[in-house]
């Protein structure tokens, strides 16, 4: 009865995270996966037809991930799979759905999970959210809570002798609504827990942060908005959701930036002077890190343009994927980010020269061995920090720029010198913003991308970032090494 088409094709050799998504007809479970991974737009979800099989969709972040679209009338026993296939279950419950039979469904599947799998990850999305004014919304949530609870507590005293007692079962739940931001915090909460690498990401973080005087730093997944790790400071839910809208205008105005440096005439003439392949292949060779300071001189001709939006994983040919490689030591990958951003280093004629010398990394690596995809774009926009900002929305934002990430002038982080306020990210990033919250002091939100399908995104004091760019970029250039061999060591041991 399982349905075996999904929303991509599966790659049988590549082992994946499955990630069950289960609820009641119509309580939106189709809603939030195509939202989330198929861009759907939320409005377009009302058109969505029901589900009447399950639907595998894959989806290649950090990790492979298979997530099963299940429909509402589902049970353990027609699943056609054990729950210990799964390392999470998604039950979405409609937040007006007091109703038993939801509970129900809920507690039976977390009553098999739990004698099949009990480290199996069970999220509940109180889902629909924004349909209720707050006072209810928090009033329905605590209830579902409690009713859940309450089952739970009544079974294992039913047959206190049969087996384990499931009110200490680890549930999560978590508010959500595919018209804002919460379904995006909730679902990268549930991603985090299937992270393996993630403590390595967050020392990769927060070396970021203590070097680069960044308040915070988020490694997002570019496509769904979704964030794999973040520094140790605290995500507040503006700062959150500025990041999810900066990266949805990006998204959407990115398209639109083509590299003259990397197009195919260009790549053409340039590649038998520099070894370089014409064009990239997603399954061009990748090289391993620098490890020492590369030479000052910046060679344009080995700026590629990012990988093809199908390749979003590292390229299994690559001399740097040996088999069972462990990931990187923790101290090790603190120790790539360097230098840290002391007064001493502030000079503009110094961050000039480091910024070459971090830009041209790529550079030095990919005339010595073979070449890495090295087209990163990146883009800033700065945020005001007048107390009118605050009443005036349009001004919130005073400058924008999507760096032309591929233009003939730029580093290989595609940087250019100056904001735009002419960009088009600028009315975007503007009409996005949380007006209920203002930054402090003037501040910089930077994007980096970092893999095909993995991006930087870090608030800066916009004194670093415009006065000390070069080595802010250094860093960067530091954090994308280790977040890339993370990434393919994520992989490999997965045999992608
Ligand atoms: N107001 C609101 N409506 C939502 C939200 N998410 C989904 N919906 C709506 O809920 C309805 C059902 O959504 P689906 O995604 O088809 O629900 P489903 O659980 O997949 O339904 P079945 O396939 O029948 O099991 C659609 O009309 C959606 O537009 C939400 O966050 N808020």
């Amino acid at each position: 009865m399982v349905n075996y088409s999904s929303t991509s094709s599966l790659n049988d050799s590549v082992k994946r995270t499955k990630i069950l998504l289960l609820g009641l007809r119509r309580s939106g479970k189709t809603s939030i996966q195509q939202v989330l991974f198929n861009d759907l737009s939320p409005k377009q979800t009302f058109y969505l037809e029901p589900t009447m099989r399950v639907v595998k969709h894959v989806y290649d972040t950090l990790i492979p991930l298979e997530i099963w679209d299940c429909p509402g009338n589902i049970t353990v026993d027609t699943l056609g799979a054990p729950l210990s296939q799964f390392s999470s279950i998604v039950f979405v419950i409609d937040i007006r759905d007091l109703l038993h039979q939801a509970i129900s469904k809920l507690v039976e599947f977390i009553v098999a999970s739990y004698q099949q799998n009990p480290n199996i990850n069970i999220e509940v999305f109180v889902h629909k959210a924004e349909k209720l004014p707050e006072d209810d919304k928090i009033e329905n949530f605590r209830q579902i809570h409690e009713r859940v609870s309450d089952r739970l507590i009544d079974i294992s005293s039913d047959s206190p002798e049969e087996g384990p007692t499931y009110e200490q079962v680890q549930l999560n739940f978590h508010l959500t609504s595919v018209y804002d931001h919460s379904l995006h915090e909730a679902f990268s909460r549930v991603l985090h827990k299937l992270v393996d690498s993630l403590p390595y990401l967050e020392d990769l973080l927060n070396g970021f942060c203590a070097n680069s005087q960044s308040p915070k730093a988020f490694l997002f997944d570019i496509s769904s908005r979704l964030y794999i790790a973040t520094d140790a400071s605290p995500v507040d839910s503006a700062t959150h959701n500025l990041c999810c809208d900066y990266l949805g205008m990006i998204n959407a105005f990115g398209p639109l930036y083509r590299s003259k440096v990397a197009s195919p005439p260009r790549q053409q003439r340039i590649a038998p002077s520099s070894g370089a392949p014409s064009e990239h292949s997603p399954d061009s060779p990748s090289t391993s890190q620098p490890q020492t300071p590369p030479p000052t001189a910046v060679t344009p001709t080995a700026i590629h343009s990012p990988a093809e939006p199908g390749s979003r994983r590292p390229s299994a040919s690559s001399p740097a994927l040996a088999s069972g490689r462990p990931f990187p030591s923790r101290q090790g990958l603190s120790n790539l980010l360097r230098p840290p951003l002391t007064p001493s280093t502030s000079s503009s004629s110094n961050n000039t020269a480091v910024s070459s010398s971090a830009s041209s990394a790529h550079h030095h690596s990919a005339g010595s061995s073979p070449p890495k995809d090295l087209f990163y774009p990146s883009a800033s926009t700065t945020l005001s920090p007048t107390p009118s900002a605050s009443t005036n929305h349009s001004s919130k934002h005073t400058k924008a720029a999507l760096s032309n990430p591929t233009s003939g002038t730029s580093t290989p982080n595609g940087h250019r010198s100056g904001n735009h306020s002419s960009s088009p990210s600028n009315a975007t990033a503007s009409n996005n913003v949380n007006s209920s919250y203002t930054y402090p002091n003037a501040t910089t939100l930077t994007y980096h991308a970092l893999t095909p399908h993995l991006a930087l995104l870090a608030l800066l004091p916009s004194g670093v970032y415009e006065g000390r760019r070069g080595l802010v970029e250094w860093n960067v250039v530091w954090v994308r090494e280790g977040v890339r061999e993370i990434w393919e060591v994520e992989w490999e041991g997965r045999g992608g």
